[in-house]
């Protein structure tokens, strides 16, 4: 049970390859950004539960016995094959007073982390009166898995504060991590939570932020890889805004129409991702040179298969047009429709090639940052090894 303030945090992703093509049991590979989401979770004893986020600029409180009158709506426990149900998402949206499109982004930020208070605390006992602040590093709806980062934090401290799972801190470590099971149950959880935000999330996002690293995820389950070569990649945010939620429909909707056109590409997809994992593990095996041109012809094949099952957006081809002028490939990563572009950076590239094409990108309006890839997933933090930026955020809301 939640006796103190705990503090956890959670990776973004990127999506190499199999963006898509995974919600139609086809492979992806998803490897965990060094961007993360923090969540302080604080016992309160005013009878009430606040969750507070800034991301998205919105705070809520209700009283907990107001939420108790909604609890026997949620007393179905946690069935994996049970996604959040209409009659649950109306009752939410009625309780949060809520009126704007369920896409909205303050709706499904509010909406996911109701759902898996209610859903918690009916299957392990109702959460005591708790203050909430999640704050990211990650842009918000850009294709980095933010909506993931989020629900796997969400997960992790409601289950913590029911006592469903254990606290492990340890006074002398400044991160600790849950026993293997634990952290299953709280992938598991922030699935439902996806599935709120999402509609028919596949699970490589929340996968990937819970256990961190490289992962292959294909058809619900994933497998971490063992070994990965350090790549260096650019992330550019074409800062148009999408929702995952829209573009996964449209995506299906696509296919629904053109099966024998669409099925074929999800089917060179799923290829790519496995050509892409066979020559990870080979450059980790014996790094070499020789391997880049590989990989950006993949970024670049995947880019078009993309577009073609309507993932695509100007902005996106012009990160790939802005790139391809400095001989560096792209494409787009996470649900696509406008968010961020990955750029391959290969270990001997000019570092003044790199600063040219990032300052044709700004100029182009985009936002750009490099990154590593294979962060650690879900883990809880000393406050004493908190950066100063998150405890500033933490202390002024
Ligand atoms: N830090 C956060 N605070 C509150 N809500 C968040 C936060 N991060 C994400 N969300 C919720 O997730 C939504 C964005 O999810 P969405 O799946 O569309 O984008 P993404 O997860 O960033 O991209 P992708 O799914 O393509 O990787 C936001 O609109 C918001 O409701
Ligand atoms: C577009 C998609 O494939 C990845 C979003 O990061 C959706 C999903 O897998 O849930
Ligand atoms: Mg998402």
């Amino acid at each position: 049970m939640l006796a103190e303030p705990l503090t956890l945090s959670a990776p973004g992703k990127a999506i190499l390859h199999g963006e898509h093509a995974v919600v139609y049991g086809k492979a992806a590979l998803a490897v965990a950004l060094n961007l993360r989401t923090f969540l302080q979770i604080k016992p309160s004893n005013n009878g009430k539960v606040l969750i507070c986020l800034p991301n998205i600029g919105t705070s809520a409180t209700w009283e907990t016995f107001r939420l108790r009158t909604l609890l026997t709506l949620f007393s179905d426990g946690l069935d994996e094959s049970k996604s959040p149900s209409p009659e649950q998402m109306d009752a939410l949206k009625e309780f949060a007073g809520i009126t704007t499109e369920l896409s909205a982004t303050e709706s499904l930020g509010t909406l996911a982390f109701l759902y898996l208070y209610l859903s918690i605390s009916a299957k392990y006992g109702q959460i005591p009166s708790v203050e909430i602040v999640a704050w990211s590093e990650l842009p918000t709806g850009t294709g980095l898995g933010s909506s993931a980062a989020y629900c796997v934090c969400l997960a992790a401290a409601l289950l913590t504060a029911c006592g469903a799972i254990g606290c492990p801190v340890e006074a002398e470590k400044s991160v600790v991590r849950w026993p293997e099971e634990e952290m299953d149950l709280i992938n598991r959880w922030a699935f439902r939570g996806e599935q709120v935000i999402h509609g028919k999330p596949s699970g490589v996002d929340n996968s990937v932020a819970t256990w961190g690293g490289v992962l292959r995820f294909q058809s619900g389950k994933f497998t971490s890889l063992k070994r990965v070569p350090t790549l260096r990649i650019l992330l550019t945010n074409t800062k148009v805004s999408r929702s995952t939620k829209i573009l996964v429909a449209s995506v299906k909707d696509k296919i629904l129409k053109f099966p024998a056109i669409m099925n074929p590409v999800l089917a060179s997809i799923d290829a790519i991702s496995h050509e892409c994992e066979s020559v990870l593990e080979a450059m980790a095996e014996s790094p070499s040179q020789e391997y880049y041109p590989v990989l950006e012809e993949l970024f670049d094949v995947n880019q078009h298969h993309l577009n073609v099952i309507g993932a695509g957006h100007s902005s996106l081809d012009n990160v790939c047009r802005v790139t391809a002028t400095h001989g560096l490939h792209s494409k787009l990563t996470g649900a696509g429709g406008g968010g961020c572009a990955i750029t391959l950076l290969r270990p001997d590239i000019d570092p003044l090639m790199v600063e040219a094409a990032r300052q044709d990108l700004n100029a182009c309006g985009f936002e750009c940052w490099e990154t590593s890839i294979g962060a650690p997933g879900i883990c809880l933090h000393s406050l004493s090894s908190l950066k100063a930026e998150v405890l500033r955020i933490f202390n002024s809301v």
